[in-house]
């Protein structure tokens, strides 16, 4: 076994191309093992197997700083550089990120899980180098999805003018989550078939010059006139950067042959490499959308899992329906149909859907475009990708009180991937916006009632929905609730629990058939119910959130009784002012105390022990 023989990129050195070849494989065979356990990236990472050995092998990492966009397709990364021992706790509680991580290991030069941030990273690498007179290689790998971002395409533009040294690699396998978009992906597309007529024409040439140089000749100089008028050869000429490429991605010998030249260079360089996702293991390269990211399979007769109905699936049948009903529904994803539970309606409604690609600032301000001439657009976007448009929901939504909808997946604790995926932070940075109206179902009923009401109340509002399964709703039912109002789900004499979406379930089952203590589906978070909250004010109150709790549910709740000048016994159960690793969904929120078991710590340090325990 080679792999035995590595425990840190510099190994990759001592060993022959042909051993390096055997690397390769094994590595795979390892990666698809721990990934069929533990769920994982499987195709990003098996199509970046060849791109990674030649990296380290032509590179000196930790010296050269290797910077992976996103950071998701790195496994071949971890195993080489000193982490194989553990790679099989990958995305497990206590284990390895399923990310490059700084804290994780010297060789992760950037801690990532949001696209398009390895440029702008490389950009400051580059100048904080030549500032302090150091000699290393700056080298960052992205990838043709990540490289749809805003912040990509923004940091190339200062790279081109700076050039500054740095090696970019664009490892272009046409895929991001769900096929890839753009004009930049549709001429690489080109691109690439231009590289084989390229080659068709070699031969052809060869053939031609045996019957007349002089005619060849003449085309040549025609053709070579023709590319320098149009660029054409290099499509980031106009960023300042040197293209090379298309090149095979999996092409050991030939990719360490490039690198070992391209290293020589000065100023930036952009090496167009292309690969195939899911490279290698055949169900992966088959279908690269569904194993993206499956869940843990049978590595010997690997088939796809139902993960069961989820809300991502509530939500896109709630909106399919809804389109049918409302002809100015539109909705906008950035680069997450799957995820989002687009499919269906991305099929029944094409003309009134758009994936614009990783770039959550361009989702929201298109649908505010939208919005100002008369459509109803609505975001499908997770909480934690939503950051990246904080400025957008202000500044073209709801200053002019826009009607736009947020669909907000994966709102709460999303489990093993981890702080940088987690949804946490959504009701912190939404209900300081003036306008914006949040709210949060208990169920797939509530979604579709919310959703429809959403659309017509006027402004825009935000519904946010964990990561989980639901149960489903019926096609064609729209429950009327009433808008703004909470609702008590089970009457209580001295203490009222509120909660809402996942949480409404932890406190149900924490207050049990105790008649001391109610609880309250806290759906609406702006506004709050004011006329209620006013009611319960004579009782105990707990509020509990799956987010944080500074600036959550409970400050809100906690604010709104000082304004009304009531001043109840309240606690507040929400995450603490950290940020939460990687782990199963249950055991995070049992650590940040905001399961059934912490709601009744909390109940019984207001006086409210289990009756069998006073
Ligand atoms: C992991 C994750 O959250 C991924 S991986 C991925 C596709 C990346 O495509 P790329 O071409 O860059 O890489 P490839 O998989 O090798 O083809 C997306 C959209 N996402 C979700 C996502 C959405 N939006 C932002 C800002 N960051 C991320 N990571
Ligand atoms: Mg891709």
């Amino acid at each position: 076994m080679v792999l035995e023989k590595v425990n840190g990129p510099e190994d990759l050195k001592r060993l022959s191309l042909e051993e390096l070849q055997a690397l390769a494989e094994e590595i795979r065979s390892e990666i698809i093992r721990v990934t069929a356990q533990n769920g994982g990236h499987l195709a990003s990472s098996l199509g970046a197997v060849e791109l990674i050995l030649a990296l380290h092998r032509v590179f000196h990492s930790p010296k050269d700083r290797i910077l992976f966009d996103v950071g998701h397709q790195t496994y071949a990364h971890k195993l080489v550089t000193g982490r194989k021992d553990r790679f099989h706790t990958l995305r497990q509680e206590g284990g390895i990120s399923g990310f490059t991580k700084v804290s994780e290991s010297e060789h992760d030069a950037i801690t990532a899980g949001h696209a398009s941030t390895s440029l702008a990273h490389a950009l400051g690498m580059a100048i904080a180098r030549d500032l302090q007179g150091e000699d290393y290689h700056v080298v960052a790998v992205i990838g043709d999805g990540a490289l749809t971002g805003g912040m990509a395409l923004a940091a190339l533009n200062k790279i081109g003018e700076l050039q500054k040294r740095m090696l970019i690699i664009l490892n272009d396998n046409e895929m991001s989550i769900s096929e890839n978009v753009g004009a930049l992906n549709k001429y690489f597309k080109e691109l690439q078939i231009r590289k084989w007529v390229h080659d068709m024409e070699k031969l052809g040439r060869n053939v031609l010059e045996r019957i007349s140089p002089q005619l060849f000749g003449l085309v040549d100089r025609a053709k070579e006139a023709a590319k320098l008028i149009l660029h054409q050869e290099n499509p980031f000429y106009a960023w300042g950067l040197r293209y090379i490429g298309p090149v095979d991605g999996h092409d050991l010998k030939g990719l360490v042959h490039i690198l070992e030249h391209l290293k020589a260079l000065e100023g930036p360089t952009l090496l167009h490499v292309v690969t195939q996702k899911g490279k290698g293991y055949k169900v992966a390269e088959a279908d690269p959308i569904y194993w993206h990211g499956p869940p843990g399979f049978n590595p010997e007769k690997p088939e796809k899992v139902s993960k069961g109905y989820s809300w991502s699936q509530a939500f896109g049948d709630a909106v399919t329906e809804l389109a049918h009903l409302e002809p100015r529904l539109f909705v906008i994803t950035p680069a997450m149909r799957e995820g989002s539970g687009l499919v269906r309606y991305s099929l029944e409604h094409p003309e009134r859907y758009l994936d614009v690609g990783i770039c959550e600032d361009v989702a929201v301000t298109t649908a505010a475009g939208l919005a100002l001439r008369g459509m109803k657009p609505v975001v499908a976007i997770y909480s934690t990708f939503l950051q990246r448009a904080y400025d957008q929901v202000i500044h073209d939504v709801a200053i002019e009180a826009l009607p736009v909808v947020f669909a907000i997946d994966r709102a709460g604790i999303v489990g093993a991937d981890g702080a940088t995926h987690h949804g946490v932070f959504d009701i912190a940075y939404l209900r300081t916006i003036p306008n914006l109206q949040i709210a949060a179902p208990k169920d797939a009923l509530e979604l579709r009632a919310m959703l429809k009401k959403a659309l017509e109340v006027g402004g825009p509002v935000a519904i946010r929905y964990p990561r989980d399964n639901v149960e489903r709703a019926p096609e064609g039912v729209w429950p009327d609730i009433p808008w703004g109002k909470w609702e008590v789900v089970k009457e209580g004499k001295e203490a009222y629990i509120l909660a809402f979406g996942k949480t409404l379930r932890y406190a149900l089952e924490a207050a049990g058939d105790d008649p001391r203590v109610g609880v309250v589906n806290a759906r609406f978070l702006k506004p709050l119910d004011r006329e209620m909250l006013r009611q319960l004010a004579r009782y105990k109150l707990l509020t509990v959130e799956d987010h944080q709790r500074m600036g959550g549910f409970g400050s809100a709740v906690l604010e709104a009784l000082n304004e009304m000048g009531l001043k109840p016994e309240v606690k507040v159960l929400g995450l603490p002012d950290r940020f939460f690793e990687h782990g199963t969904i249950p055991s995070l929120h049992r650590q940040a105390g905001i399961d059934p078991e912490g709601i009744r710590r909390a109940l019984a340090e207001m006086g409210l022990a289990p009756v069998h325990e006073r």
